[in-house]
C-alpha cells in the first residue's frame, strides 16, 4: 500500500533565497511551482526516487505562514506515496485517525494529496500522496 518516501516538506520564508541554499549543498531545482488550493509556492528537488519540497507562503493565511510565525522555518511535513489514496483515507478514518483531509487534493505536479493531522500521527503532519508516476 504504501510506495515510498514521497517527499518531506521544508517551510522556507523566501523561495529564491532557500533555492540558494540548497543549490549551494549541491541540489537541484526541478521546478518551482504554485500550488494556490494551498496557498504555497514550491520548489521541487529530486534525490533519488523521493524528494524536497521547499515551501513558501503565497499569502497571510497559508498555513506556512502559519507554521513559520509560531515554529519558524524547518521541516513541516512528510509525504508517502500510495496505491489509492481513497482507499488509505477510507482505513485511517474507520481506524480514529484525524483526518484534514477526507477527500484527495491536487498537490504539486498534479498529485492527489490529503493530509492527517500532526495530533493522530505522533506530532508529524503526514502527507497522503498518489502519483502518477
Ligand atoms: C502542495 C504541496 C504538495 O505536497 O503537493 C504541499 O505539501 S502543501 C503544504 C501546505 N498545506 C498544509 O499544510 C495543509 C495541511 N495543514 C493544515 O491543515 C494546518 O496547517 C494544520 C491543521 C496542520 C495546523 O493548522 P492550525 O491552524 O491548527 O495550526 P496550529 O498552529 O493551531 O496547530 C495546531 C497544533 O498542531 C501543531 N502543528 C501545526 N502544524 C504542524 C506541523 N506541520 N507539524 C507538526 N505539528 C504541527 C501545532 O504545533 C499545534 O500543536 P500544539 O497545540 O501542541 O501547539
Ligand atoms: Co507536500
Amino acid at each position: 500500500m504504501f510506495k515510498k518516501i514521497d517527499h518531506v516538506g521544508i517551510a522556507v520564508k523566501n523561495l529564491d533565497e532557500a533555492i540558494k541554499v540548497w543549490e549551494g549543498l549541491g541540489f537541484k531545482v526541478e521546478e518551482v511551482e504554485e500550488v494556490p488550493d494551498q496557498k504555497v509556492r514550491v520548489a521541487v528537488i529530486k534525490v533519488g526516487e523521493s524528494r524536497i519540497e521547499l515551501l513558501e507562503a503565497t499569502s497571510e493565511d497559508s498555513p506556512i505562514a502559519k507554521f513559520i510565525e509560531k515554529r519558524g522555518e524547518g521541516i513541516h511535513h512528510l509525504a508517502i506515496g500510495v496505491e489509492n489514496i481513497e482507499a488509505k483515507l477510507e482505513e485511517l478514518k474507520e481506524k480514529g485517525y484525524r483526518l484534514i483531509d477526507e477527500k484527495p487534493r491536487i498537490g504539486a505536479g498534479g498529485a492527489k494529496i490529503a493530509f492527517v493531522h500532526p495530533k493522530s500521527v505522533t506530532g508529524v503532519l503526514l502527507e497522503l500522496c498518489e502519483r502518477k508516476e
